[in-house]
């Protein structure tokens, strides 16, 4: 049987940190953020839909969309992170699910498929054989995503006060990694979960 593993945690929890991991196991992973900024490209389905709502200066001189200024934008602002939301979510949605059943169609019985999407809880992704959760404490996720972006505590608190807390999400996972100790420690437990996940065949993907 061919499974689908959604993976999720809360922002800087260490989601990219698994799927380095996984990926290193030959695992294919299709990482949510990356299949957003593609979209996002000006040849991309959702430029021109925040050309539009948020207008040119939320653009650079060679077209890119301003990454930061929007994030700074809707990580404070309810109102228009909602809009951004209602714009995106339904092209998001279509696409992740899309690049799934292509690489399903392409990969034999028996394979295992990752699908990296941060907000999966939150928007009600369905479809998964099982949802892996990465969780820290607050105290270190603030750290680690204050030191990655840049950002003031303040900054730091707003983007995590955006998402579902750590505590409520654990309710819809079927395996939950801690990563508040080092990336080794983190990767020895997704080892475990893979061994248990396809306990004959996992080695030789
Ligand atoms: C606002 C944007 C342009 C900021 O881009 P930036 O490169 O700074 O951040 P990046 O895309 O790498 O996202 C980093 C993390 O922020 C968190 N995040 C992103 N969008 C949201 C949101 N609307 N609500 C809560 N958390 C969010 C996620 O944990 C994500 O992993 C971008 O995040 C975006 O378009 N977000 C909305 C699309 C979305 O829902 N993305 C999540 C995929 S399910
Ligand atoms: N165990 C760890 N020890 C120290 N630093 C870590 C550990 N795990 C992850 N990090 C660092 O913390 C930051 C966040 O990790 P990562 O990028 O994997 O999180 P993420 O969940 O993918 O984030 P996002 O939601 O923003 O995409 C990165 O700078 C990463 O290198």
């Amino acid at each position: 049987m061919k499974k689908v593993i959604g993976l999720t945690g809360g922002i800087a929890s260490g989601k990219s940190t698994v799927v380095d991991f996984l990926v290193s196991r030959g695992f294919q992973v299709i990482d949510a953020d990356k299949v957003v900024r593609e979209l996002q490209k000006p040849d991309g389905k959702l430029y021109q839909a925040i050309l539009t709502e948020f207008g040119v200066e939320f653009f650079d001189e060679n077209r890119q969309l301003n990454r930061e200024k929007l994030g700074r934008l809707i990580f404070t602002d309810r109102v228009q992170r909602e809009k951004l939301s209602a714009l995106q979510d339904k092209i998001i949605r279509e696409e992740l699910y899309h690049k799934r059943d292509e690489l399903l169609s392409a990969l034999t019985e028996h394979s295992v498929i990752f699908m990296d999407i941060p907000l999966l809880i939150e928007y009600n992704y369905i479809g998964f054989d099982e949802i892996w959760l990465v969780v820290v404490p607050e105290s270190v996720q603030l750290k680690r995503l204050m030191a990655r972006n840049h950002l003031s505590e303040e900054e730091a608190r707003n983007r995590i006060s955006t998402q579902m807390s750590m505590t409520e999400k654990q309710r819809f996972a079927d395996r939950v990694f801690d990563n508040s100790g080092t990336i080794e420690q983190l990767q020895s437990q997704v080892q475990q979960a893979l061994e248990e996940l396809c306990p004959t065949d996992y080695s030789e993907k």
